[in-house]
């Protein structure tokens, strides 16, 4: 019976191995990273706008469903809301949140002045973060815009309340400061902290497929975009292990943003507080 046993599994081990040999293997017919960007139904749907502020280096995020016209706003700058306000209307865009990826340190957000201007808009900022908002978000939760789902996923580190926002059909995700091109946020400010952003960054960033396009929430070098697969490969800080990012981290050196002081209060109101 045993001998039985051992053959029938020997066979049906041949056969799974030959099987695997057999069938042909995607990656080796059609490269992931050579894929269009988005392989769902909604590549054609979504409209997508990346914008930046030249002062303090920021970018601002404008996502919409082309068909039901709904819109999230990701990070807009309070300078530049007569900016994000003429596209919104050039589209004819309903925007339905303006979500903050952080309570920022180097500008004040444009969220509050966004919800007086367009009723249907509400802000968003993570409840970690203890800063005033309409909706208060955090880890697993979803946010939705038209056919279109985001995915909060905490990434503290920077600050505590740091978040990332996943578009999975699309494979984009957007990381505020806690991963940015090559680099990631300091964690020299009061709620900063490096093993926990080594930790965000590994397990809420770097779990996502390869070729996820990444979107920071600065660039100080003119890169706009990256992806899961390269930060891997060439983020020099975060390719070391924990000790040697700790290390460097520790190490920075960074002047503090030069609007640190004003900046902070204004934020934890959401720029202009207003239920
Ligand atoms: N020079 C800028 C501030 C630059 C800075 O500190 N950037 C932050 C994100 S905005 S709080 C950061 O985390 N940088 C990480 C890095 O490695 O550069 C100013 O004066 O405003």
């Amino acid at each position: 019976m045993t001998y039985l046993c051992q053959r029938l599994l020997g066979v049906v081990a041949r056969t799974l191995k030959e099987t695997r040999v057999r069938r042909p293997c995607l990656s080796t017919v059609t490269p992931v990273w050579i894929r269009p960007i988005c392989s769902c139904a909604c590549v054609d749907d979504l409209l997508f706008r990346q914008l930046f502020d030249n002062f303090t280096y920021t970018y601002t995020y404008l996502l919409a469903d082309n068909k039901s016209k709904e819109a999230v706003i990701i990070d807009p700058v309070i300078d530049l809301v007569q900016r994000d306000l003429r596209i919104i209307r050039d589209f004819n865009l309903e925007l339905r949140y303006a979500l903050n990826t952080h309570v920022h340190a180097d500008h004040v957000t444009g969220s509050g002045v966004l919800k007086q201007r367009i009723p249907t808009c509400q802000s968003v900022i993570s409840a970690a973060s203890e800063a005033k908002a309409n909706v208060h978000v955090g880890d697993g939760d979803i946010l939705r815009f038209g056919a279109f789902s985001l995915e909060v996923r905490a990434t503290p580190g920077h600050t505590t309340g740091c978040l990332t926002f996943v578009l999975h059909g699309c494979r984009l995700a957007f990381t505020g400061d806690a991963l940015l091109i090559r680099g990631c946020g300091r964690t020299d400010f009061p709620q900063g902290n490096a093993e926990t952003l080594y930790r965000s960054v590994h397990e809420k960033i770097f779990s996502l497929p390869e070729n996820f396009m990444l979107y920071p929430g600065h660039d100080y070098t003119g890169q706009t975009v990256t992806t899961v697969g390269e930060e891997k490969a060439m983020n020099r800080r975060l390719k070391e292990d924990l000790s040697g990012f700790t290390e460097i981290m520790n190490n920075l050196k960074l002047p503090m943003p030069k609007e640190f002081a004003k900046t902070l209060p204004v934020n934890m109101e959401c720029g202009v507080f207003d239920e």
